[in-house]
């Protein structure tokens, strides 16, 4: 899954799609080019930065940013496109005009964020954030026993997706790394996230260029890639089905690499 931001703040992403405050069309379209070209098989199009501390856009900044960006994408491309967006009217829309999934960094806890979804017959991903918003989610974090909270969350609001008619074959689930979480937390969650594949569903995770690597290697953010490239490979061994990167083409071939592996070790043709 490679990371779209069309958003002026997003962390990491310099090549920011924004020119004079205007979206710039022909550099999205290059850049979402460009991740399918390197094996990207979903873009992740996100138009309200949920790095920590950003703050909330209204309804109408939000799709004035997605639907424009994904209209193209869906015109110019071969792809499946995720919509990073806790909005139901987002959700409604970008649905009408093609999107392939939703992707909830706070599955579905908005107002109507559960109906819209359901209303729209989409796949969803539902990702763990312990506090409410970005803003807010890096003030304390604290868990007892973070892999087993970071499960009943998700087992939770799978039972309420199914309770507005969002079939299990329709879900997929992230622990979400970096939302409401230490470095220590971080790295128990992915040692341990084994034990998530009892919930029974795909598993999606996103590490790429976040702090977690860069408190561990001191790294900035523009020098994660090789830690990032370590997370997605134990993230594979530890049963990821999707992962949300930033560079696609050096996580393609780090992800495959480990997939040959692990097929060696089930005695499946690499
Ligand atoms: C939008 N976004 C940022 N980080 C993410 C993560 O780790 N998982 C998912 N599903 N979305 C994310």
């Amino acid at each position: 899954m490679g990371i779209l931001n069309v958003t002026p703040d997003s962390f990491s992403d310099g090549s920011t799609l924004y020119q004079a405050g205007q979206l710039a069309g022909d550099l999205i379209l290059q850049r979402a080019a460009a991740m399918v070209a390197a094996g990207a098989t979903i873009l992740d199009l996100g138009g309200e930065s949920t790095r920590p501390g950003a703050t909330p856009v209204s309804v109408q900044q939000e799709l004035d940013r997605v639907l424009p960006a994904l209209e193209l994408i869906l015109r110019e491309l071969d792809v499946i496109v995720s919509i990073d967006s806790s909005t139901p009217e987002v959700f409604t829309e970008s649905a009408r005009l093609g999107a392939g999934m939703l992707n909830d960094v706070r599955a579905l806890g908005r107002e109507g964020a559960l109906q819209a979804a359901a209303a729209t017959g989409l796949p969803v991903c539902l990702m763990h954030m312990q506090g409410n918003t970005p803003a807010d989610m890096q003030l304390a974090p604290h868990y007892e026993d973070i892999i087993a909270e970071v499960g009943d969350f998700l087992q939770q609001r799978v039972v309420a997706c199914e309770q507005v008619g969002i079939c299990r074959e329709r879900i997929l689930l992230d622990p979400g790394f970096g939302f409401g979480k230490t470095l220590e937390h971080n790295l128990r969650l992915l040692n341990q996230m084994q034990r998530l594949e009892s919930l029974g569903l795909p598993l999606l995770v996103g590490t790429s260029r976040k702090s977690m690597i860069g408190q561990a290697l001191d790294r900035p953010v523009d020098q994660r890639l090789a830690g990032g490239l370590a997370t997605a490979v134990m993230a594979v061994e530890r049963g990821a089905r999707i992962i949300r990167v930033h560079d696609v083409a050096a996580s393609v071939d780090a992800v495959r690499m480990a997939e040959a592996v692990i097929k060696e070790s089930r005695g499946e043709q690499a």
